[in-house]
């Protein structure tokens, strides 16, 4: 039977706060919502540093990495990956980085991965930027990014919107429960929509 000593360092070891304050915007909606296009003008003209969970993934399949093939066949599937390899690859990304504010675009996906990353990193959203789209609009998006995503056919877009449905829905529900979600009409036109986006910057003066 372990002892408390053993329990105390088992849980210290999984604990790998980041090393440094920063600010994180927790940036959510389901595929195609539009979070990744609202990021790239938040950075323009807010300052923040952009880390998508799902670019970050497919650089890593891309380096030849040891986990390269198990993402992979998860992407494919429209399965979420585990905790332990996206959060690694995210407070990598947050270290290396000379920034002190971070967008993170795409996490968390599940409750696995928000209770994860509070726990490693000790680091809570200071909001939550969440996209709220009709499935029907999101399917012609993403069937139109043509951006060579494998993930990109109907097939894959299905699992994908039911991932959303039973495993990212709670996450926004836990943070709205907390007063942290801003809730964003993504419906509408890019402009429209990153016109909402930075009224809530401003507003938080974040
Ligand atoms: N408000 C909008 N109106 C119409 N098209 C949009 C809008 N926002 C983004 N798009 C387009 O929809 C596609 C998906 O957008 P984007 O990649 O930003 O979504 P995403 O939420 O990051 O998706 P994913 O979760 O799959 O990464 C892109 O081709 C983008 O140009
Ligand atoms: N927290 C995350 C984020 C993404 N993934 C995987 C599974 C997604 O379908 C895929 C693409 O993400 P996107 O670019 O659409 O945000 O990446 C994950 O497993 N965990
Ligand atoms: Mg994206």
């Amino acid at each position: 039977m372990g002892t408390v000593l053993d329990a105390a360092n088992k849980e210290a070891k999984g604990r790998a706060p980041i090393n440094k304050k920063v600010t994180v915007v927790f940036v959510l909606g389901g595929p195609g919502s539009g979070k990744g296009t609202q990021c790239a003008n938040i950075v323009e003209h807010f300052g923040y540093t952009h880390l998508s969970a799902g670019d970050l993934l497919r650089a890593e399949i891309k380096s030849g990495s040891e986990n390269g093939t198990m993402i992979q066949n998860m992407i494919k599937e429209g399965k979420i990956v585990p905790s332990e390899v996206t959060i690694k690859l995210l407070k990598r990304a947050i270290e290396e980085n000379g920034n002190d504010k971070f967008l993170i675009d795409g996490f968390p996906r599940n409750e696995e991965n928000r209770a994860a990353f509070e726990s490693v990193t000790g680091v809570q959203p200071e909001f939550v930027l969440f996209f709220d789209c009709s499935e029907e609009e999101m399917e012609k998006r993403l069937l139109g990014r043509n951006q060579g995503r494998e993930d990109d056919n109907i097939e894959t877009i299905r699992k994908r919107f039911k991932v959303y449905m039973e495993s990212s829905l709670p996450v926004i529900e836990y943070y709205s429960a907390k007063g942290k979600v801003k809730k964003i009409d993504a419906t509408r036109p890019v402009g429209e929509v990153f016109e909402a986006v930075k009224a809530i910057f401003t507003k938080v003066g974040a």
